[in-house]
């Protein structure tokens, strides 16, 4: 069988690539001087399920300084180990509207406006356990790994190259130092830094990292649960608000994936519940995110309707079918129910309460129930009453537990 048929989605990304690679608008970085000698041409894209498939066009193996693509993992570690006040407390959750390495600080706290921009990423590594760079680098090296489902290594000559010329970096770390913001000095914040930016990925393991958002924090490629549902969550917000800097908004609206970029030439964007996606493309723009990358996501999301707040039409009612049985009235419930659903069921079905007979609500063909959702749904009886004969007039069958709570 002929490769795309065997493999179609790898063909649809090969085909975004394909349009895409004459562009050639943009320069690679250069202001760390070791960026520059990349080859400026590469261009791959990966698409990570959250079933654990990964799907690869273009180069795919090449490999690449992660860069700022760290910095919503490193954010994800941040908040799962010590939760989203104690971060916040440190470091704001509002888009600067200013370019990365903007020296940017909230007058009153002197908190960075977000983890998204240089100043922020350096509180959030100075959050990190321990009390010197090794320590705290070695909690994101094993915490990054983990998202990626492999062992990341450091390339050294981009850190000693960003270590000699960043100065402006440690301007900010002294900054958030004396405003009380930064976690340790100055100089353990940005060697952690430096390094955490210098670890080195490729396209397919951005795709994976990103997917392991997708997933709500396990990674589906290894299985391992790496983050909780919480931190994944705080983190795609983050990214959605904040991963594009400057061209955030822009962002959000023509492409709709929560998304970070890195001065690398990576990219890696999130469809919640989805997939992930990892491009890598050196070029950048003027606001120093990879223009081809960009140009394959905006492209991707355009030709498969991929934009998180794309409406795909009135979802499937809840309610399969609604029959007398004696007094009683009985609704055989189906599929996925979560807010509008339960709201459909209990505002549609409860006039159905008669004098004298219950509305039997049966989910024996209902396959999850959202959290938020089982709690409105186990208030319902209480509420309706009780009928002549006793019983609760809205009676719940739920012979598979769809309505337990998932924490119990
Ligand atoms: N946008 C980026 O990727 C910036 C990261 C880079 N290491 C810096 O701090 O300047």
């Amino acid at each position: 069988m002929a490769a795309e048929l065997r493999d179609p989605v790898r063909r649809m990304l090969e085909s975004v690539l394909d349009d895409v690679r004459p562009l050639n608008a943009g320069e690679v970085a250069s202001y760390i001087p070791e960026l520059a000698i990349v080859d400026p041409d590469r261009l791959g894209a990966a698409l990570a399920s959250t079933h654990g498939v990964v799907h690869e066009a273009g180069d795919c193996d090449a490999t690449f300084t992660i860069q700022s693509v760290s910095k919503p993992f490193v954010f994800a570690l941040a908040v799962d180990a010590l939760g989203l006040v104690e971060v916040n407390r440190h470091v704001g959750l509002e888009p600067s509207g200013e370019p990365f390495n903007a020296i940017s600080l909230e007058a009153t706290t002197g908190r960075p406006l977000n983890p998204m921009i240089n100043a922020g990423a350096i509180v959030t590594t100075s959050l990190m356990r321990g009390d010197t760079a090794e320590e705290k680098f070695a909690l994101v090296q094993a915490g990054l790994g983990k998202f990626a489902g492999r062992d990341l290594s450091v390339d050294e000559d981009v850190f000693s190259s960003e270590a000699s010329t960043g100065d402006r970096n440690r301007a900010l770390a002294y900054l958030t130092r004396s405003a009380g913001t930064l976690g340790s000095t100055a100089d353990v914040a940005t060697t952690a830094y430096f390094r955490q930016c210098s670890l080195t990925v490729n396209a397919r393991d951005l795709a994976i990292m990103a997917a392991t958002l997708a997933t709500g924090g396990v990674n589906p490629v290894t299985d391992e649960r790496v983050i909780s549902e919480d931190a994944a969550r705080w983190t795609m917000a983050v990214m959605t608000s904040c991963g594009m800097y400057d061209a955030s908004g822009d962002w959000l609206v023509r492409v709709g994936l929560p998304a970070k970029s890195g001065v690398g030439g990576g990219i890696a964007a999130v469809q919640p519940g989805q997939f992930g996606i990892g491009t890598f493309s050196p070029r950048l723009d003027a606001r120093g995110n990879s223009a081809r990358g960009v140009a394959t996501l905006e492209l991707l999301s355009e030709r498969h309707g991929l934009h998180m707040l794309q409406h795909h039409g009135a979802p499937l009612s809840p309610i399969a079918s609604l029959e007398r049985e004696g007094a009683d009235t009985i609704a055989v419930l189906r599929g996925e129910i979560f807010f509008a659903g339960a709201e459909e069921v209990l505002t549609r079905l409860t006039p159905f309460v008669g004098d004298s007979g219950c509305l039997v609500l049966d989910f024996s063909e209902v396959t999850r129930v959202g959290e938020g959702s089982k709690r409105v749904f186990a208030a319902a009886p209480g509420l309706v009453g009780t009928a002549p004969d006793g019983r609760a007039r809205v009676v719940v069958r739920d012979p598979e537990g769809v309505l337990r709570p998932s924490d119990s």
